[in-house]
C-alpha cells in the first residue's frame, strides 16, 4: 500500500510557491541567453517532467524538446551504482543544435557525466546543464551546471518529480523523507 506522505515527511525543503518562482526565474534567464536562437531542451526521465514542463511555459524562445532514459539507481535504489546505462536516446539529430539537459536533480553526478559524454560526441552547437537541484556534496564527477534551481543538503528528497520507490512524484512541493519513519513503518 502507498501510504500518505505525511507519515514520513521529515520537512518541506522547497514550498510549491519557492518552486515556481524560481521556475519561473530560470525560464526568463534561459530567454535572455538564448535569445534569437532556437533551443532542443532534453529531459532525463523520469524525474525531470514535472520540472521541464513548468520550465517550458517560461521560455519564449522557439523550443523543442525530447526525451532520455538512464538508469542507474535502479527501483527502490537510493544510492547511485555509479554506473549509469542509456536506455532510451533522443529521436533527433542534434548536431549543431543549442541543446540544454533538464534534470530534476544532480547527485553523485553520474547519470548527467554519462549524457553529457553521449550528446558531446554529437557536435551540438552548444550542450549545457540546467538542474532544479544541486545536492553538491555529494558530488562523486564534476558536471558543469549552467543553471541551478537550488543547492540542497545531502538529504533524500521527493516530490515535484522525485519519487520514493516510484511514487509522490505528483507532490507540488520538494520534501525531505524521515528514512527512520519511512523504512520502519514499511510494511
Ligand atoms: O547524480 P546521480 O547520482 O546520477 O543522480 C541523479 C539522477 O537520479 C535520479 O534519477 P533516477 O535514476 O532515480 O530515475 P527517475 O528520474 O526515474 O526517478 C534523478 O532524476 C537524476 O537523473
Ligand atoms: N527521489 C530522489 N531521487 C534522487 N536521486 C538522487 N538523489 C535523489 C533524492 O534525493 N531523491
Ligand atoms: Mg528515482
Amino acid at each position: 500500500m502507498v501510504r500518505d506522505y505525511h507519515e514520513f515527511l521529515g520537512e518541506v525543503l522547497v514550498s510549491e510557491e519557492d518552486l515556481q518562482a524560481r521556475v519561473a526565474e530560470l525560464g526568463r534567464e534561459i530567454s535572455r541567453d538564448f535569445e534569437g536562437k532556437e533551443l532542443l531542451l532534453v529531459c532525463i526521465l523520469r524525474g525531470g517532467v514535472l520540472f521541464l514542463t513548468d520550465l517550458m511555459r517560461h521560455i519564449s524562445v522557439p523550443h523543442a524538446i525530447e526525451f532520455m532514459a538512464v538508469s542507474s539507481y535502479g527501483t527502490g535504489a537510493r544510492e547511485s551504482t555509479g554506473q549509469a546505462r542509456i536506455t532510451l536516446d533522443v529521436n533527433t539529430d542534434i548536431r549543431d543544435r543549442h541543446v540544454i539537459l533538464v534534470e530534476d536533480i544532480v547527485d553523485s553526478g553520474h547519470t548527467l557525466a554519462s549524457v553529457l559524454e553521449l550528446l558531446s560526441m554529437r557536435k551540438p552547437a552548444s550542450l549545457a546543464v540546467c538542474t532544479l537541484l544541486d545536492k553538491a556534496e555529494r558530488r562523486e564527477v564534476e558536471v558543469p551546471i549552467l543553471y541551478r534551481g537550488f543547492e540542497i543538503p545531502n538529504k533524500f528528497v521527493f516530490g515535484y518529480g522525485l519519487d520514493i520507490d516510484e511514487f509522490y512524484r505528483n507532490l507540488p512541493f520538494i520534501g525531505v523523507v524521515d528514512l527512520q519513519k519511512y523504512d520502519g513503518n514499511a510494511e
